[in-house]
């Protein structure tokens, strides 16, 4: 019988039956296609040390421009070396970016050598855990988030910026001058430390003031000393971390004589001190007088933790971690923004003097929570300066499943075959660059390297349909920033205040500055590194209209 002659299957059944290990041969070949996938086959940049890799040329350059000279030679996805030639994937490509974030929790854990130092700063916090304790803890902070009672801390916002302005026009009164050039970042951190302060525990810190405060001290630069410009030997100390087990790594890391995590110690020690104290005033405010008017973030978690809920309590080693991380995940995140801000509006006049009109047009120097929604200008320039000035500008990941990351663009491998999706192994490191993505051409436009606030606005110089959430600037998905609306407002109320009374301008040193990217998007003046963060800006009075 001629082979053309077998019986063919014509029904559905049969069909289905001839079907089944058809497709489950292909999806064994994918599976193994996935396991095999050799990540040497990834273009990246030649490295000279098989002992410390070339990550740390990267966190310890200018952020986004070894990226971006690398992105032009190899793709979106680009292939480092961590010591030891271990393979780390630094990922610009912005559907990968997406998906990264949005399955962080479950898949792309955070790496487990850098989670080592931010657990010595913030013990078990949310940006410290994975898994079912990170959904459990986020679950129970979200109401403390939300927008009503964001909006209740307007007021303050309102006044530590109105001190800040204050500050600095005594400087030029007592110089005499009309202008000056001050160091911005400084007094910015010390105002928006100010505010954190009372925004989450109703403490005082008195920062701007001048006011000796161990914790302020404690605390200053604190994240870029830790992570800031790593050295090729920090990146080979944290991979042989990697082979050691966690307790072992933990008592290195708390009782060794490193200076660095000494410091961090130290400011931990003393943070668990304070807030233990205000933790327990609160825990008896709240249990004996249920008094609910208390808007700060430690009340509202107070009042979660005397529920009746077992799955809604925090312990009190939560509470402490949670109060420790509004401090460092709420206050140089938003001072670096604004200060960024004032940067970009220095360098851009015009747009400064339009967007000094629209605050002046609103004839208040207290303005509602929906004028400044409503501000057209300023909304433009917060999303702006957001887009172009990250906080965070990478973060790490390690993957703990066999992944398989969808691309934008077509990745060309060595060997010159084009693939549209990554297979990516379980344990495989990332750098994830938020940075990339916030000026990707193809999600932005050609002029995407530019500050440019009328990029945000339509046709009728409306805001558009874009809006915070269009960029990652805040991160995506189940570890979106929790505290995000908190700094949107705290930016809009500083700048209308700041940008409001005073006219800023660039100076001889803010042309030098840098931006350091490592732990938080730092400004650096090359040559007097050690004196850490600097942005040095001509401040004058700004004419009233
Ligand atoms: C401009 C200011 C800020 C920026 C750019 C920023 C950025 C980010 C980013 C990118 C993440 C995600 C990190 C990751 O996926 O690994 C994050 C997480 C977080 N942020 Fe912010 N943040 C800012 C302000 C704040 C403020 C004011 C607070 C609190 C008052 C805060 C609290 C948190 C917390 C608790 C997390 C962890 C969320 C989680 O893991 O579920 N942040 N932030």
């Amino acid at each position: 019988m001629a082979v053309f002659s077998l019986p063919i299957p014509t029904d559905t059944n049969a069909l289905l039956l001839a079907a089944v290990p058809i497709l489950a041969a292909a999806v064994w070949y994918r599976i193994q296609r996935r396991r095999h996938f050799n990540l040497d086959a990834v273009r990246g940049p030649a490295c000279s040390s098989w002992l410390y890799g070339n990550v740390h040329e990267m966190l310890a350059g200018e952020l986004g421009e070894l990226e971006r000279e690398w992105a032009s030679q190899h793709g979106d996805i680009v292939r480092l070396q961590a010591p030891f030639n271990a393979p780390v994937l630094l990922v610009m490509d912005p559907k990968a970016v997406q998906h990264v974030f949005t399955y962080s929790v479950d898949n792309f854990h955070l790496d487990r050598e850098r989670n080592f130092f931010s657990e010595i700063l913030l013990g078990n916090a949310l940006p410290v855990i994975d898994g079912d304790k990170h959904k459990r803890q986020r679950k129970i902070l979200l109401p403390g988030f939300s927008a009503a009672e964001v909006k209740s801390h307007l007021g303050l916002f309102t006044m530590d910026a109105g001190k800040l302005v204050e500050k600095w026009k005594r400087h030029l009164d007592s110089a005499k001058v009309n202008s000056a050039v001050i160091n911005t970042t400084s007094d910015m951190t010390k105002a928006t430390l100010d505010a954190i302060g009372i925004v989450a525990f109703d403490y005082t810190f008195d920062a701007l003031d001048g006011k000796e405060n161990e914790l302020t001290k404690a605390y200053q630069d604190i994240l870029f000393s830790l992570f800031g410009k790593p050295r090729p030997q920090d990146e080979l100390f944290l991979s042989i971390m990697g082979f050691l087990p966690a307790s072992l790594v933990r008592l290195l890391l708390t009782k060794g004589p490193i200076p660095k995590l000494q410091r961090a110690q130290a400011a931990t020690k003393l943070a668990d001190g304070l807030i233990e104290r205000s933790l327990r005033d609160k825990q008896i405010q709240a249990s004996v007088e249920h008094d609910k008017s208390k808007k700060d973030i430690l009340s509202l978690i107070s009042r979660a933790y005397t529920s009746d809920n077992d799955k809604m309590r925090l312990t009190d080693s939560e509470m402490v971690s949670t109060m420790k991380t509004m401090i460092l995940a709420g206050n140089d995140t938003t001072s670096t923004s604004l200060t960024w801000a004032l940067y970009e509006l220095a360098k851009h006049p015009e747009f400064q003097a339009d967007l000094r009109r629209e605050i002046h047009e609103r004839n208040t120097w207290e303005p509602t929570f929906k004028e400044l929604e409503s501000m057209t200008l300023l909304n433009a320039t917060v999303m702006e300066v957001l887009r172009m000035q990250p906080s965070l500008g990478t973060v790490y990941r390690q993957l703990v499943v066999d992944e398989v990351l969808p691309l934008s663009t077509p990745l060309k491998l060595k060997n010159g075959r084009e693939i549209s999706q990554l297979p990516v192994p379980s344990g495989t490191k990332m750098l994830v660059s938020i940075e990339a993505y916030n000026r990707h051409s193809d999600i932005w436009g050609p002029d995407a390297g530019e500050f440019n606030p009328r990029r945000w606005l339509d046709a009728n110089g409306k805001l558009g349909m874009k809006g915070y959430s269009d960029t990652m600037t805040f991160g995506h998905g189940a570890r979106r920033c929790l505290g995000w609306r908190f700094a949107v407002l705290e930016i809009q109320a500083f700048l209308f205040q700041l940008i409001g009374h005073l006219e800023f301008s660039p100076s001889a040193g803010s042309e030098k500055v840098i931006r350091m990217g490592g732990a938080i998007l730092t400004p650096i003046v090359p040559e007097e590194f050690a004196k850490g963060a600097q942005m040095p800006l001509t401040v004058g009075y700004a004419t009233m209209d």
